[in-house]
């Protein structure tokens, strides 16, 4: 493992896992999910590999595998630039689906980018995720290689949900249609482990990010993106011949009038419909100027994903209602590079540009229209506050205004002076503000102490067995699944014994060493080969039951148990197990439900007090704090790992919340029968669990079966 030192060039590993990224044509706004967040992690990586000091930079997403998007997204890896690379990672479905529906595939996604950078020469220097999706895997890769991890939200589920439901959308609808509970879980979990979280603005910091539980400005670093100067620029000429005036000449009656636009992916979040409304509700505004709506490349609008298609029906709707016809176009298609023409028709029309969302994180088309010479009116819910106030080159508006957002553009388009100052001021100030280059520089500088920090695990096994590398292995945990039906247990014996030679027997348990001891002896249970304890906190291997010092070492990474005890200390309904249960790495209570605060209080608490600690509650009336590196999953990966033992190779068996992180991802996971109620429940549409009839040991008996695991 070479340690980066300060003369080894970086290797930066970006992780971005939804939409369509590619090195070249972009299709920016084809769909929900790629847009902003797409172009901004390409553009991030080339720019970083052209720094001297950097030596590679890997952009991770996910590979699909779609008749619907074309071959390049199916392509294992992909050069970008020099010393650049786009790499594509398998997990879930081969098909192109939306990024809501990922969340029970991102553990295989770690899974399998972890078993691809340990084919690597080195490890990277440094983790960079971008959006929930990347943070969750982010969050794992982090835990389990040591590398220090920073985190771009690109948008917030937390500022997305308060703005859709000052709209008038219901909580049930929000959360139906994009999962926003397990988005904003992942979002918290990520700013609670991120060394360092990277923004585009100052009001993301205090406005978005101030939102959640896990708010730690003091590890923020604003550094705004760029934009493509080369791309983006005024028109060159007054009469500058642009193809895509064709286009808009069959939707306008006025062709020559000047052009409000709009330019977005259809999504809720962006409240087209609403500037649409705002236009159709101003007599004025529709005698100065024609409205044109970009969002998106669309061939029928009922098959669009839902929400795409609502923004889009909605919008014919209104533009009906008013009867705007041949005042507004909404063009279904457009290429890439369209974008730059339309911009610059725009600004020869004297035109504005308009981002009436409901709140905009950062807003990278504002960049591109202050570079093609437009003047702005876009929302005062986010990045446009800081962009609009470097760049002194437009009006700020309240979304759901909609005599406002009439308003600041019948004020530009009615002042062809003012409209001349915003336009040269753009044009001066998106230049000295928003560059590539410059965001690279200062992104080296940030990080450079962190690419230190990071202590990455040990490669080789800690302790040389006796050539025991077996490419089998059973993980289970004791209570409620090993233990409770001692016929069960009697045949599951009977074949570990049979089937000893072949696989490597492990238990994970919530148990400390002592105590597991003194269930084998009493059950006359084999000696298994290693003995996960302490909720993973704790690693030993037989048959002299020798600790993994490594593993204690690894895990120590900012556990504060005094702390921790302070906190939880003061709750209802939580009082301390017996001494015998607690340990160096774990905190473990009695939880009451009947007064004790709920899961999510108390992880609120946890994120609040910036502490991270992984919790579980197991059984419904244990509940458990060890450090955020620790817990029954990542212990047995990096068993795994160090043992060369693929996790499709490995059946992990459980039936509590302590066991969830053991059963996803990549392993054989197996649910005995006889699980608490609603514990693991969310794993019921995860692939490779199996849900097992069978009660206690007769479940793994049953998932042997079921895996033909034996024959694998
Ligand atoms: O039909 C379309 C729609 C969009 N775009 C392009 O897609 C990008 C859209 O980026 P942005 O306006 O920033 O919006 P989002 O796609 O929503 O991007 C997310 O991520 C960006 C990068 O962090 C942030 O700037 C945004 O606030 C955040 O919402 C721009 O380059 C547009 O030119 C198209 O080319 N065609
Ligand atoms: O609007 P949402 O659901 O917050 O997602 C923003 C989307 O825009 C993007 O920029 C698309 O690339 C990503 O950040 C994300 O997929």
């Amino acid at each position: 493992m070479i340690e980066n030192t300060n003369t080894e060039p970086l290797y930066i590993l970006l992780i971005s896992v939804h939409g369509l990224i590619r090195g070249r044509d972009l299709e920016l706004g084809r769909d929900a999910d790629t847009g902003g967040q797409t172009k901004y992690v390409v553009e991030l990586a080339k720019a970083l590999a052209k720094q001297p000091n950097v030596g590679r930079v890997d952009l991770v997403t996910r590979r699909i595998i779609d008749t619907e998007v074309g071959p390049d997204y199916a392509e294992l890896a992909e050069p970008l630039a020099e010393n650049a690379q786009i790499v594509r990672i398998e997990a879930g479905p081969e098909g192109y689906i939306r990024k809501e529906e990922l969340w029970d595939h991102l553990d295989s996604f770690a899974d399998n980018l972890l078993t691809w950078l340990h084919r690597q020469p080195r490890l990277p220097d440094i983790l960079h995720s971008h959006y929930a999706d990347a943070g969750y895997v982010g969050v794992r890769l982090a835990h389990r290689t040591g590398l220090s991890l920073i985190h771009t939200g690109h948008s917030l589920g937390r500022d997305k949900c308060r703005r859709l439901l000052a709209m008038g959308l219901a909580m049930e609808d929000i959360e139906l249609r994009y999962h926003m509970s397990r988005r904003i879980d992942a979002e918290e979990d990520t700013l609670t482990n991120a060394d360092l979280v990277i923004t585009s603005t100052r009001n993301e910091i205090e406005e978005q990010y101030e939102l959640y539980d896990c708010y730690t400005p003091d590890k923020m670093a604003i550094i705004p993106p760029g934009t493509d100067l080369d791309m983006f620029h005024p028109p060159t000429s007054a009469g500058e011949d642009i193809a895509f005036a064709e286009t808009l000449k069959m939707s306008l009656h006025e062709p020559h009038k000047p052009m409000i636009l709009a330019l977005s992916r259809p999504d809720e979040r962006k409240n087209i419909v609403g500037l649409l409304e705002a236009y159709g509700g101003s007599p004025r505004l529709q005698q100065l100027a024609n409205l044109v709506i970009i969002a998106g490349n669309r061939e029928d609008i009922r098959e669009l994903g839902e929400g795409p298609q609502g923004v889009l029906t909605e919008l014919l709707l209104v533009a009906d209602y008013y009867d705007l016809y041949g005042r507004v176009a909404l063009p279904k298609h457009h290429s890439a590079d369209d974008v730059a023409d339309i911009y610059r028709l725009a600004a020869t029309s004297g035109g504005v540009f308009v981002n009436p969302a409901l709140t905009e994180p950062f807003g990278l088309t504002l960049l591109e229209a202050a570079a093609s010479g437009l003047p702005l009116v876009a929302t005062e819910n986010g990045g446009p506050v800081d962009i609009i106030g470097n760049c002194s080159n437009g009006l700020l508006v309240d979304p759901l205004d909609k005599s406002a957002i009439a308003e600041a553009l019948v004020t530009i388009l009615e002042n062809p002076k003012l409209w001349q100052e915003f336009s040269v001021n753009g044009l001066q100030n998106v230049a000295r503000y928003y560059s590539w280059d410059a965001h690279a520089q200062a992104y080296l500088r940030t990080i450079r102490t962190l690419s230190q920090q990071g202590v990455p695990l040990p490669k080789t096994p800690p302790i040389v067995k006796t050539g025991r590398y077996q490419k089998l292995a059973i993980f289970t945990a004791i209570d409620n699944t090993l233990l409770g039906d001692n016929e069960g247990l009697a045949q599951f014996v009977n074949l570990i014994r049979e089937k000893r030679k072949k696989l490597l027997f492990g238990i994970a348990t919530g148990r400390r060493l002592d105590s597991a001891l003194a269930i084998f002896k009493k059950y006359r249970i084999p000696m298994p080969d290693i003995l996960i304890t302490s909720f993973g906190t704790e690693i030993y291997y037989a048959p002299q039951l020798i600790a993994d010092i490594a593993w204690t070492y690894h895990i120590d990474h900012l556990w504060t148990p005094q702390v921790l005890r302070r906190v939880i200390g003061k709750l209802p309904g939580l009082t301390l197990q017996a001494k015998s249960e607690q340990s160096r790495y774990k905190l473990s209570y009695h939880y009451d439900s009947n007064s004790a605060p709920s899961m999510e209080e108390i992880l609120t608490l946890l994120r609040q007090q910036e502490l991270s600690a992984n919790c579980t509650l197991s059984s419904g009336q244990f509940l458990d704090f060890v450090p955020a590196r620790a817990s029954k999953g990542q212990a047995l990966r990096y068993i795994a790992q160090q043992w060369h033992i693929p996790l499709e190779r490995i059946l992990a068996t459980g039936g509590s919340g302590a066991d969830e992180d053991m059963l996803r991802g990549n392993t054989l996971g197996v649910v005995v029968a006889n699980r608490h109620c609603e514990e693991l429940s969310i794993l019921g549409d995860t692939e490779h669990v199996y849900f097992a009839e069978g009660s206690h040991a007769w479940g793994i008996l049953e998932a042997i079966e079921h895996y033909d695991f034996f024959n694998r």
